[in-house]
């Protein structure tokens, strides 16, 4: 069974089309990227899984059921963009609340609430007040409130937006710990990220999806990501294009080439890339197997 089948969902807001028929299948496993311009209706994609809002046509299946199914009832979570915890009630009481609403009884509810603060590393703020903790803990606490129980799913929007580099990365690493347990589905701008994180990405844009593919894709052809500095990329151009197997190379001002080979070519490529480098003394930045997130969905 899918994890989530989006069908012909549309949304209309007073007659404006801000989600177009989309079809979606997703199933579970690693996490996955929501991505899109500001205003390409992610959110409201969201809201129609979670159930906060219903679609205008078209339907959506969560593990099978309808949104707002009462089966559904621990098995998904979200953490929506603007989440915000009561900043007076201690961080325990409002996480043990939650645990409880989903059936746990006090005693369980506090082992869970425990539980979860220990995944992203804040124990020690059990007692606190949300209003004490800076905005990366805060939204650590929210991250654990949506792990409670072990959701089949968990809906993340904008999970790093705002965070400092540290805070950051300690969240991309709880998602990538909890992978084994729950799916995510995380809507970000920071492409470098969700790369890191995530294999499928869907991409909406003006309420439509445009593209669906997964990162780590086999497929016959591949990519190798050049960054170059002492280079004459007019030159590297010339030669790379002229090795065997080669099938297309593009360059960016920033001495940046992608070199689009056959799969059957394997590591000959990089031998050979080594081997030019050397002769023409040009220096690399990075060689990196396959394409940024960025340019394998505008290019
Ligand atoms: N309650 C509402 N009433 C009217 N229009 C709305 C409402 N909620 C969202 N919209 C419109 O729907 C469109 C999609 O918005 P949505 O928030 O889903 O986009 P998004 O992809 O999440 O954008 P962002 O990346 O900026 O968060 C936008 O044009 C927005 O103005």
């Amino acid at each position: 069974m899918n994890l989530i089948e989006c069908t012909q969902l549309s949304k209309n807001y007073s007659g404006k089309n801000v989600l177009n028929q989309v079809n979606i299948s997703l199933k579970a496993g690693a996490p996955i990227a929501l991505v899109g311009p500001n205003g390409a209706g992610k959110t409201t994609l969201f809201s129609i899984i979670c159930g906060y809002i219903s679609a205008s046509s078209g339907s959506v299946k969560i593990l099978g059921e309808s949104p707002n199914s009462a089966k559904l009832r621990g098995r998904l979570s979200a953490l929506p963009q603007d989440a915000q915890l009561d900043p007076d009630i201690t961080i325990i009481s409002q996480l043990m609340l939650f645990a409880q609403l989903q059936g746990l009884s006090k005693a369980a509810a506090k082992h869970e609430a425990m539980r979860v603060l220990e995944l992203v590393d804040l124990a020690q703020v059990v007692h606190e007040k949300p209003k004490s903790l800076s905005h990366g803990m805060g939204k650590r606490v929210s991250i654990a409130q949506a792990l409670i129980g072990t959701p089949d799913v968990v809906l993340l929007d904008e999970p790093t937006a705002g965070l400092d580099p540290a805070n950051a990365k300690k969240v991309r690493e709880i998602v990538r710990q909890q992978s084994a347990s729950s799916t995510f589905i995380i809507s970000s701008h920071n492409l470098d990220e969700l790369e890191k994180l995530c294999d499928q990405v869907i991409y909406l844009e003006n309420g439509s999806l445009k593209q669906s593919l997964s990162i780590q894709s086999k497929q016959n052809v591949e990519y190798l990501t050049l960054v170059m500095t002492e280079t004459d990329m007019q030159a590297l151009t010339n030669e790379v294009s002229s090795f065997e197997g080669v099938i297309n190379v593009t360059t960016s001002t920033d001495k940046q080439m992608i070199i689009e080979y056959s799969h059957q070519h394997g590591f000959q490529l990089e031998t050979q890339l080594l081997t030019l480098f050397a002769q023409h003394q040009w220096q690399y930045k990075s060689i990196l197997k396959g394409r940024t997130l960025e340019d394998t969905l505008f290019s």
